[in-house]
């Protein structure tokens, strides 16, 4: 076993060199590792107790700690993986471009990939940095040897300061022996370009054509990276998974303190497979934490180059993110969506506390405080009694339209229509774990819902209504148009009661999960009961379907 010394280089600042490691320290240093079979026992008895997602990085260090290996454990860190490194290069490099460059030699990477994958149940290797040829084969061979759930791999060819991070001569074996073994490659335009031989790639169809290109040599999924093409408002990001193309659109953030974007969310991606999620959804909630990172990290500064790196662990300085404060959503608590009317509260002499507590009572499943025309004092007040009453009940609160009063209450989530604040700014706002819907009526705003993070949408007006003024009716053929192109839970409104809500679900929509309704529980004289009969005739509905 070889222990390496990293002899600092006395590289002028700019000039890159690509240097090998090549000291060793004195055997006297190494520690004793436990025998075999103790190591083995202590595995066992922690994958027991609970399995932590584990994400490998193979990448290059950082001095500066933007990028890199130091960008990939603070991702994974901050999405709850837990993350391995294997060292592949280090670079002197800070907030003004890359200084120098020392390769580890191939045999010691490796050792690591060796120590890392034989010993710890290691989920998903996610690769940044691989400066040459025989260090990707290294990896390939390894790889073979330890199979892994997923292989994410980050095409880092070229810095984003402009400085070449690995050879050009590596382009063949990435292309030709790791794309085939990578479920998704993660290039940006230029590496996308550089990748099929310097095509030009100026708009979303080239880059769409570039996603196909790369997807032919072997990978399962292919995100070309539009966050450097000019011109645009939006980061248009290109998903391909063979078949289709998902264009993922994300506001373009104006901050210098983007160094380590790419490591950042490839790093994600990796953290959100080995917790087991889909690989679009991986993708989504990837975009959405760096979006999120670059948002609250806008402002900050550190170094005096041109591009400075950004804050992965924003959330805990943002008290609606704390950890562990986040219920999570199931679409089944959609099935009966009680939204209370404050016009409806006052007709019947009632208050926002009476109405919730009743609804609930008849067994509501979620419910939202629609009240249009509250003061915002006496409002707040309000939903932080309706809190106290759903909390103890196990039942998620939203609040309509209103995030400052979400927020000051510490509500579940929002509920958002096509005039209201955009989703995704709400989920900026709210944080990770929080509920957010969106009203739907048309196929593209429940694609551009879920490409904002929502969790689900509401559509409607299924029946006409008095409720809401001006509100088209979409009827059946509209609720079904809208619900096989939603890849989100739906929840039908507008016009329901106890009369046609069986009809509704019995059109046996799969992502149909309940309904919302609000006068045939609210514009009536006894909320309990009017919300006990309309659960009673939805769970036989249901049953039967
Ligand atoms: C569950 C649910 N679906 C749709 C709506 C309507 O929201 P929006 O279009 O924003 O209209 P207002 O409710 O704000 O008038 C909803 N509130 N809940
Ligand atoms: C608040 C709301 N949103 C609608 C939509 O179509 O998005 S319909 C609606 C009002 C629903 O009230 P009722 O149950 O009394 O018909
Ligand atoms: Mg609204």
């Amino acid at each position: 076993m070889k222990f390496l010394c990293y002899a600092m280089a006395s590289a002028p600042p700019q000039a890159v060199h690509l240097r090998l490691l090549s000291s060793t320290l004195s055997s006297s240093s190494r520690r004793p590792r436990p025998p075999p079979s103790a190591r083995r026992y202590r595995v066992a008895a922690s994958a027991r107790e609970m399995p932590w997602p584990h994400v490998l990085t193979v990448a290059g260090s950082d001095s500066g700690g933007g990028a890199g290996i130091q960008a990939d454990i603070k991702a994974c860190a901050a999405l709850g993986a837990y993350c391995s490194s294997v060292v592949t290069a280090v670079t002197a490099q800070n907030t003004a471009g890359v200084q120098g460059i020392h390769v580890v030699p191939e045999e010691f990477i490796r050792e690591q990939l060796n120590s890392v994958l034989s010993d710890m149940s290691v989920d998903v290797v996610k690769t940044g940095m691989l400066p040459s040829i025989g260090v990707v084969k290294v990896l390939c061979e390894s790889l073979k040897k330890f199979p892994v759930k997923a292989l994410v791999v980050d095409p880092v060819l070229v810095s984003t300061s402009g400085d070449t991070l690995s050879a050009s001569s590596t382009l063949s074996v990435y292309r030709d022996e790791l794309f085939a073994m990578a479920d998704i490659v993660t290039p940006n335009v230029k590496e996308a370009s550089r990748l099929l031989g310097d095509v030009s790639l100026r708009t979303v169809s080239d880059m769409r054509s570039a996603a196909e290109s790369i997807y032919k040599f072997g990978p399962k999924y292919v995100l070309v990276k539009g966050g450097d093409m000019p011109e645009s408002s939006d980061a248009i990001d290109v998903f391909f998974d063979g078949k289709e193309f998902i264009e993922l659109h994300g506001h373009r953030i104006k901050t210098h303190n983007t160094h380590g974007t790419g490591c950042t969310l490839a790093s994600c991606i990796a953290s959100e497979l080995a917790k087991g999620a889909t690989m679009l959804h991986a993708v989504q909630v990837a975009k959405n934490f760096v979006e999120t990172a670059l948002h609250h990290s806008k402002d900050l500064i550190i170094g005096n180059g041109p591009q400075g790196p950004f804050d992965h662990l924003f959330k805990l300085k943002c008290p609606p993110y704390n950890v562990g404060s986040q219920p999570s959503f199931k679409a089944d608590q959609l099935f009966l969506y009680a939204v209370t009317d404050s016009g409806m509260n006052k007709k019947w002499g009632r208050s926002i506390k009476e109405s919730v507590r009743a609804a609930i009572e008849g067994g509501a499943t979620i419910v939202q405080l629609r009240e249009k025309d509250a003061e915002t004092r006496e409002f707040l007040e309000a939903a932080k009694a309706c809190m106290e009453i759903c909390k103890s009940s196990g039942v998620p609160l939203l609040i309509n339209d209103r995030v400052d009063i979400a927020l000051a209450c510490k509500a579940d989530g929002v509920h958002v229509g096509q005039s209201d604040m955009l989703a995704r700014e709400v989920r900026e706002l709210l944080g990770p774990g929080k509920i957010i819907g969106v009203s739907c009526k048309t196929p593209a705003q429940a694609q551009q819902a879920w490409n904002d993070g929502a969790d689900y949408i509401g559509c409607g007006g299924v029946y006409p209504t008095s409720t809401k003024a001006n509100n088209p009716t979409l009827g059946f053929e509209g609720l079904k148009t809208v619900c096989l192109a939603s890849k989100l839970p739906v929840v039908a409104i507008g016009g329901i009661n106890a009369s046609n809500a069986g009809s509704v679900m019995e059109l046996g929509l799969p992502n149909l999960k309940g309904v919302a309704v609000v006068s045939a529980l609210f514009d009536r004289e006894c909320v309990a009961t009017e919300t006990r009969n309309l659960r009673s005739i939805l769970t036989n509905t249901c049953s039967r379907t």
